[in-house]
């Protein structure tokens, strides 16, 4: 153990510099995210040689750019593009009304090591997946650098967790309950579990994953089940007295509370929940379902009947060493604004509703 950080601490660094705006070094590349940068840092990042950007196959797909990298293109940036245009690149809110942004010219062959770290950096820091990049020879002190190989290896790592703290919390559905807080070690949010009565280690336990939404848990939106999900498993909790309820923060499926937003002005213009997740460059679930595996094993639970309609859920926890002895459909009520949202999860997302 040094003082030095770490290579983990040095990913979550490099991951606060990008929501600053800061840009940091990957490779032989300066790499800033689109949506942060002030125009001040483009122009001196430009002054450092030819810039291009980096986008996810899916938003260069809506753009018609051609992809010769797998999963990201790299576009070529026209000599007087600004950052408007790179923000109508980054961010598909204008593209209704501004349809064509090119043609785009998309780079082709050597190695596209650095943008891949660097746009999964940028998904890491809940920012839009669009990256600007200038290849350097050498770059100034005092920024974040990472080798992309190792921070992509660091970033795809499942997170430890640690307990932080813990205490009685009596709830409307169950008195006899307690909160505990869960921090990772990579600098990312911290997690909770409700546990409910004091449920046996030794056979399944009632359980309940479920991914933070502000706007269905507190502000009882009606456009997803969140909301009701979350009182109901509270509730069957209660009621058979014992159980644990997982609340990760994974907002939005993982793409935080600010793309969920845009995401739902999408969502106003026409397209479906998974549609406008592709069209901000994400895939439509973007969650990292070992967290809960995880938080379940610390706590000492190996087994358990789960709360989901999400079969997805289902294998990833299996696949981390917790067992699924049964799964209990969590069935809530539709209204006018959800209902075409749970048709579509049903149809694409294979949630068995
Ligand atoms: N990106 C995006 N996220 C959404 C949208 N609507 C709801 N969410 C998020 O979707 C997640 C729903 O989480 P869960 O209810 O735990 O998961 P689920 O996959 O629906 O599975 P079960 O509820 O267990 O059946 C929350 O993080 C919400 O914030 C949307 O239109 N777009
Ligand atoms: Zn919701």
């Amino acid at each position: 153990m040094t003082l030095i950080p770490t290579l983990t601490e040095t990913v979550s660094r490099a991951r606060t510099d990008l929501r600053m705006g800061l840009p940091v070094v990957i490779g032989a590349a300066l790499v800033a995210a689109v949506e942060t940068l002030s125009p001040d840092r483009l122009a001196l990042m430009r002054m450092l040689g030819p810039a291009h950007l980096a986008i996810t196959s899916w938003r260069a797909e809506t753009l018609k750019a051609r992809v010769y990298d797998n999963d990201l293109s790299r576009i070529e940036l026209p000599p007087e593009a600004d950052l408007r245009w790179l923000r109508s690149i980054a961010d598909p809110a204008g593209d209704l009304m501004t349809p064509m942004k090119g043609p785009l010219k998309s780079l082709r062959g050597g190695d596209a090591a650095a943008e891949r770290a660097a746009i999964a950096l940028a998904k890491s820091a809940q920012l839009l997946p669009a990256v600007l990049v200038v290849p350097v020879e050498s770059s100034p002190e005092g920024l974040t650098r990472l080798s992309p190989g190792p921070a992509l290896e660091q970033l795809a790592t499942e997170a430890a967790m640690a307990p932080v703290a813990a205490a009685r919390l009596p709830l409307l559905s169950a008195e006899n309950s307690k909160l505990h807080i869960f921090r990772p070690n990579d600098g990312a949010s911290e997690h909770y579990a409700v546990e409910i009565g004091q449920p046996s280690r030794d056979k399944p336990v009632l359980a309940r994953l479920h991914s933070a939404c502000f706007t269905g848990d507190v502000l009882g939106s009606l456009k997803c089940d969140c909301g009701p999900q979350l009182h109901a498993a509270l509730g069957a909790m209660g009621t058979a007295g014992e159980g644990v309820l997982l609340y990760l923060n994974q907002e939005g499926r993982g793409i935080g509370l600010a793309n969920k937003m845009r995401a739902y002005a999408l969502q106003n213009q026409g397209f479906d929940t998974v549609e406008a997740n592709h069209r901000l460059g994400f895939e439509d679930d973007e969650r990292d379902f070992r967290i809960g595996a995880g938080i379940l094993r610390e706590m000492g639970f190996g087994s358990v009947r789960l709360m989901t309609n999400n079969p997805r859920k289902v294998a990833m926890l299996e696949g981390h060493g917790i067992a699924v002895a049964e799964r209990v459909p969590l069935i809530t009520p539709r209204n006018r604004h959800n209902t075409n949202y749970l048709d579509i999860k049903a149809q694409k997302s294979g949630h068995l509703l």
